[in-house]
């Protein structure tokens, strides 16, 4: 027994038990679909210099002046196409993959599994703080973000850095890597891909591996995130080789004026229409769960830019979400991650 073990007089910090905490962060979705909530949502979002790497004197004017009064009414409304009963899809989605990493990794009820969003709500610093009150001296901090890019793993890092400023008693933090060319992840991508394909009552010519966009400029201040997506849709593409499917890999989700990573979905859904592709499949391995990007701009306005341009048959596939081969791959990483602990 150590002195810690011992009744403490009153005052003394409250004893931690030993606990291991797991957070799964994504990236952040608005409370309801309402123009309001998504102004709040993508004043958060928007005003991370992460994300928009512009000098704050330049870009506040403009984000207050122009973006929040025009572009939340039409989010809202995109929104609003793909909300759920469970609330955002992402958010949805994100608890789900918790609520089954608990299962998977708690039962000696050492491990607590939990989820917090970036931007948003349930916030990191709530999470982090309900984690250590339950008796968490140990947490894993796992961004869902299979490729690495500083608009999202390493603002993720970032705020929970600041929440362990301002700890006097810090619990130990890991952070998940990147998991872009892990193998657990590729194979669970061409299992899960390959099984929806399957499904299909139509056999693609083309499989399109749709990645989120990013500032091109990103790419030469040392941004691994561009090289991480090729990485990934190289692997994917020998590992599904054997389906004698066409590949192309393209950058979705442009916003504002400067140059984007290319080629863009939108002008790749439209360049193979026109040129006489009748039958495509769209997947985005980049996304760990589904959300506004992939259930709206790609199986919605993906699928009317397709066929507008001359295309027929048309499919937008589901990412990992909480699919078995998703799951049992994000157990077996989060496992790794937690060698020496548990
Ligand atoms: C400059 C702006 C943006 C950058 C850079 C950016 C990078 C980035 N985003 C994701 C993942 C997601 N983005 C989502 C929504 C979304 N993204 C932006 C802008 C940038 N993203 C906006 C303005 C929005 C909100 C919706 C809209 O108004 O169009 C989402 C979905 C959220 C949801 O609620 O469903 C995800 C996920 C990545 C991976 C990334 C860089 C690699
Ligand atoms: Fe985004
Ligand atoms: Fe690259």
């Amino acid at each position: 027994m150590t002195w810690q073990d011992q009744q403490l007089p009153d005052g003394h910090p409250t004893v931690r038990s030993g606990k291991i905490g797991v957070l799964l962060v994504n990236l952040g979705t608005p409370v309801a679909p309402t123009t309001a909530d998504v102004r709040t949502y993508l004043a958060e979002f928007l005003s991370d210099k992460r994300v928009i790497e512009i000098p704050a004197l330049v870009w506040q004017p403009i984000l207050r002046g122009i973006i929040l009064n025009t572009r939340p009414q039409k989010s809202a409304e995109a929104y609003r196409k793909v909300w759920s009963e469970d609330g955002s899809p992402l958010a949805a989605i994100t608890k789900g993959q918790a609520v089954a990493m608990q299962g998977a990794l708690g039962g000696d009820g050492r491990v607590m599994v939990d989820w917090a969003m970036r931007y948003g709500a349930p916030s990191i610093p709530d999470r982090l703080a309900a984690l250590q009150d339950a008796g968490c001296d140990r947490i894993l901090l796992a961004p869902m973000y299979p490729q690495y890019c500083a608009a999202t793993t390493a603002t993720v890092v970032d705020k929970a850095g600041d929440w362990l400023r301002e700890q006097r008693w810090q619990p130990s933090l890991r952070t998940l890597p990147p998991y872009h060319d892990e193998p657990l992840y590729i194979d669970a991508l061409a299992a899960d891909i390959g099984r929806q394909l399957d499904a299909l009552d139509f056999v693609p010519e083309l499989l399109l591996l749709s990645f989120h966009g990013m500032p091109a400029r990103t790419l030469t201040l040392g941004d691994p995130y561009h090289c991480h997506c090729h990485k990934t849709a190289r692997l994917l593409e020998a590992k599904m080789s054997g389906r004698g499917l066409r590949f192309r890999t393209s950058f979705q989700s442009r916003f504002g004026r400067a140059k984007w990573l290319e080629p863009a979905t939108d002008a790749v859904l439209e360049e193979e229409a026109r040129s006489g592709t009748k039958r495509i499949a769209v997947v985005a391995p980049g996304f760990s769960a589904d959300c506004l990007e992939t259930l709206e701009e790609l199986a919605i306005e993906g699928h009317e830019q397709f066929v507008e341009a001359g295309g027929e048959q048309f499919a937008a596939l589901s990412c990992l979400n909480t699919s078995d081969a998703g799951l049992s791959m994000l157990e077996a990483l989060l496992r790794r991650e937690l060698a020496g602990w548990i």
